[in-house]
């Protein structure tokens, strides 16, 4: 592809970002103080499970929360651009698309109906000053094309002759083709077959490094991190627990929570049953602790403090960790047992099979 970056990679710097959401109980935070950096030229994945604030958080970094919720404190500063929370009206409209791209959840029904896809993506650039149309129509093409689609024919198509897993693909090409350098994809392999998934996601990687992108990728699924991100933030109850070098937290996970995580990863060899899924649920806006550890009620390494204080921030290089346990042991020590040493090697020889989505015991 013969695409130029014009622009290097951004960084990004999420401080302090609060969402609530009005609920008949009044504003409940669904994220509350989250810290992340988003290094320049990384893929960052955030995994967590369902309800944990991942999609709150990508659609932060454009300023997109939607009634009834609101950013209610925080910054997203992203170089470039500034703290795009205090962007407002056609200011943002440029930033979402030509700076950030995204595909947001249910990408899958996002298109117009009653448009083809080429038609919204002369839209698109139309509405992005874009003023070689040409050149756009043959760089979507060209994506479509290395999805595994036929792209003059996709561009042809209205939504109803694709799809779920094409419209998905159109999805990523919409927001990959404005040349933005910081793209934030939201689940986006979840509607795929396996062999389409772990074709997206090389796809994702090479455009990520051929452009020089910085490139945010939520999923519930850890075989998707663990093929995709340079580095992994794990959420939980609206906070991100631990990050750090994807590799790195998953051979030696320090939060109980990621441990967790880990270990209910169905192994490729030996008994299933080693396979633990983690008890309990996660919390839901309403029941999310508002003092001390959010994940106190379903962690084996429970302490009194865990009930009163918010968990210090434990680093180790450049991880870190949010855990009174992970202090109390030690900064070179890891909080319980987790089967570490095997955990690279599941991850990695499963790659992006989706067999290993993060799951909580149904009770
Ligand atoms: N529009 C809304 N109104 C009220 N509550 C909401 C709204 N959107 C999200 N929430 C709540 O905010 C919390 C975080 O939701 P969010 O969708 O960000 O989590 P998630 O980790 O992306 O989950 P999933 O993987 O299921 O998409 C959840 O408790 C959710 O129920």
């Amino acid at each position: 592809m013969s695409v130029t970056p014009e622009k290097k990679a951004p960084g990004v710097r999420v401080s302090g970002l609060s969402v609530v959401y009005r609920t008949q109980a009044g504003e409940l935070p669904a994220i509350s103080g989250i810290d992340l950096d988003l290094v320049p030229g990384t893929i960052t994945g955030v995994v967590g499970e369902s309800g944990s604030g991942k999609s709150t958080l990508a659609l932060s970094l454009l300023n997109a929360v939607q009634p009834p919720g609101r950013i209610s404190a925080g910054s997203v500063e992203i170089d470039g651009l500034g703290d795009v929370v205090k962007l407002r009206g056609e200011e943002l409209r440029k930033a979402r698309g030509r700076h950030i791209g995204y595909v947001f959840q249910a990408a899958q029904n996002s298109l117009n109906p009653l448009k083809t896809v080429g038609k919204q993506l002369l839209d698109l650039g139309r509405s992005h000053d874009v003023a070689d149309l040409r050149g756009l129509v043959r760089e979507a093409k060209d994506l479509l094309g290395r999805m595994g689609m036929d792209g003059a024919r996709v561009l042809d198509s209205h939504q109803h002759e694709l799809s779920g897993g094409m419209r998905q693909r159109v999805g990523i090409m919409l927001a990959l083709v404005l040349n933005a350098h910081l793209v934030v994809l939201d689940e986006p392999t979840t509607a795929l077959d396996m062999i389409t998934q772990a074709t997206i996601l090389r796809i994702v990687r090479e455009v990520h490094e051929e452009r020089g992108l910085t490139t945010l990728v939520i999923t519930h699924d850890l075989g998707v991190v663990a093929e995709v991100a340079d580095r992994l933030a794990v959420m939980y109850g609206g906070q991100v627990v631990e990050q750090g070098p994807t590799m790195e937290v998953l051979s030696a996970p320090r939060h109980p929570y990621t441990q967790g995580l880990l270990q209910a990863i169905p192994r490729l060899v030996g008994d299933i049953d080693e396979a633990r899924a983690l008890p309990g649920r996660p919390p839901t806006l309403g029941t999310i602790p508002v003092r001390g550890c959010v994940f106190r009620d379903r962690c084996v390494l429970r302490m009194d403090v865990c009930e009163t204080e918010k968990p210090p921030v434990v680093s180790f290089g450049t991880s870190i960790a949010l855990c009174h346990a992970v202090e109390a042991a030690g900064r070179d020590g890891r909080a319980g047992s987790p089967r570490a040493g095997e955990i690279q090697e599941v991850v990695g020889a499963q790659g992006a099979t989706g067999v290993h989505e993060v799951r909580g015991e149904q009770s």
